[in-house]
């Protein structure tokens, strides 16, 4: 067991030291921290998404920016697309794939920036998401992983963790990536 357990924790590693070696990810992170903040300042606010694990992320998010992370400070404005009433209903009578575009169609406003989550930069609701968002004349911001899929040539930015393996080593650097973006969104708006 503990050998299971030593292994784990040295992958997660080094995904982790190659995701820090990459300048280029650490560019794209300030870009996005930039794209939210310059939305925020104008009032605008958050729409995330994501499946799975990627759900609770995208939730956790949104929280972080409604609520707190470390600090007290003002509110801003953010909304993880996670009602069950409307995930139910669009599944129901539209199809899954259909259920994050159609909160953005009904809540998304020019100036908002849609923030999706996917490991596999393919997941279809995500994919039309963008294309939502982009007709609202909404910014988009994905966390991807693999090759980034089909959003890398999509979304506005990307920020992509090159793990080639399965997905919950990418979630732990997707998670990493959203508290320095918190943090680097307080400090853009103060
Ligand atoms: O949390 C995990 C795996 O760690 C799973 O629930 C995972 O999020 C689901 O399989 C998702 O449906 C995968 O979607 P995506 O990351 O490819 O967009
Ligand atoms: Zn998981």
């Amino acid at each position: 067991m503990k050998q299971i357990i030593r292994q784990e924790l040295s992958e997660a590693a080094d995904v982790l030291n190659r995701f820090l070696a990459d300048d280029n990810q650490l560019a794209q992170i300030e870009a996005a921290a930039e794209t939210i903040a310059a939305s925020l300042k104008a009032k605008g606010k958050v729409l995330s998404c994501g499946n799975g694990g990627s759900h609770c992320d995208a939730m956790h998010f949104a929280e972080e920016l409604t609520g707190r992370y470390r600090d007290n400070r003002p509110a801003y404005g953010a909304i993880a697309i996670s009602d069950p009433s409307h995930l139910s209903c669009v599944s129901n009578d539209f199809g899954y794939d259909h259920v994050f575009s159609r909160y953005i169609e009904g809540v998304g406003r020019d100036g908002d920036v849609m923030f999706g989550i996917s490991t596999s930069g393919n997941s279809q609701n995500i994919l039309n998401a963008i294309d939502a968002a982009k007709a609202q004349g909404m910014k988009t911001v994905v966390l991807t992983g693999k090759d980034g899929g089909k959003m890398a040539d999509i979304a506005d930015v990307e920020i992509r963790v090159p793990h080639f393996g399965y997905a919950d080593r990418i979630q732990e650097i997707h998670i990493k990536v959203i508290h320095i973006l918190i943090m680097l969104i307080e400090k853009k708006m103060m």
